[in-house]
């Protein structure tokens, strides 16, 4: 029997950067959450421990710092692909490398009902997120968004499934659909308005998720990656994770009242959890994008 290295890879996760650039009195915010991984001949420092071909996870640490300074951050995908080229470009034994970024939202605080130059509150949980891999010259972007809360009170029905002895559940044809919205959209071509596309994607999964009359979180599902697909050419495969968020109906007939989907109960665990890819049939060939 032999023994030998698998796939590696290696860098400094969750760097927390945050930046201030100004105009004028206006300061602008841009908070980042940036993963470095570096892949290549890597062989030398797992068996024996030569580390003359690691490029250390704080020297990849604290070039996500310097490059913040360097130049404006800009869009998490042009950030990620100069770090990733940078460190693919600097060093011969590094062929590839995988930037992740998750970019958390600050809104202005309103004063006197002007945003306020310098004083800011989170915007929530949602986050916008790139992942971009490089290999070699070659560069694959999968960007996307995650904890995008959102539910109907109406407009949503599950019916018709299976009944078997351990099935309770009954069939409804009104029920509220909540799900935190966790996608990925791997992008194709070139020249990709980054911002815009992220804003106009976003607004389609919300669109959809309001207007398409519910009779499955999955059909919802498919729902909103086809109308991505469909209108955003630059995409050529949305993957969507959906967690079913519960609301049941409480029984109030203890307390002689009656309960036409006015009070429920929001149940946090388990959930159903709806995952699904749509996809171009002649979508350009993924390569490590997902890897
Ligand atoms: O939209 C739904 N899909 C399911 O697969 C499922 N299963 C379940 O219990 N409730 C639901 N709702």
């Amino acid at each position: 029997m032999a023994i030998k290295l698998g796939p590696n890879q290696y860098g400094k996760a969750e760097v927390r950067l945050v930046t201030v650039t100004r105009t004028g009195d206006v300061h602008h915010l841009k908070d980042l959450t940036v993963s470095t991984a570096l892949r290549g001949d890597l062989a030398k420092t797992h068996l024996t421990g030569d580390n003359s071909d690691v490029v250390a996870t704080d020297t990849q640490k604290n070039t996500v710092y310097a490059f913040a300074k360097e130049s404006p951050v800009g869009e998490i995908e042009d950030f990620g692909l100069r770090l990733g080229r940078h460190f693919v470009g600097e060093f011969g034994q590094i062929t590839g490398a995988r930037v992740t970024i998750d970019e958390h939202g600050w809104d202005r605080i309103p004063v006197g009902g002007r945003p306020h130059d310098h004083a800011f509150s989170r915007s929530g949980e949602e986050k916008r997120t790139t992942v971009v891999t490089i290999e070699n010259d070659r560069a694959w972007v999968v960007s996307g968004l995650r904890d995008l809360v959102v539910l109907k009170s109406t407009g949503s029905e599950f019916h018709g499934f299976p009944r078997d002895k351990y099935t309770t559940l009954a069939e409804t044809d009104d029920r509220i659909l909540a799900t935190a919205v966790t996608a990925q959209w791997r992008y194709q071509g070139s020249g990709i308005d980054w911002r815009t596309s992220f804003a106009e994607i976003r607004r389609i999964l919300l669109e959809t998720f309001a207007t398409k009359h519910s009779l499955s979180l999955q059909q919802t599902l498919y729902a909103m990656g086809e109308a991505v697909l469909s209108e955003r050419g630059e995409v050529a495969e949305i993957r969507l994770s959906m967690p079913n968020k519960h609301h049941f109906v409480v029984d109030l007939s203890p307390f002689g009242l009656t309960n036409d989907n006015e009070v429920f109960h929001a149940a946090d665990r388990p959930y159903g959890l709806i995952e699904g890819t749509v996809l171009r049939d002649d979508a350009e060939d993924p390569g490590p994008a997902w890897l």
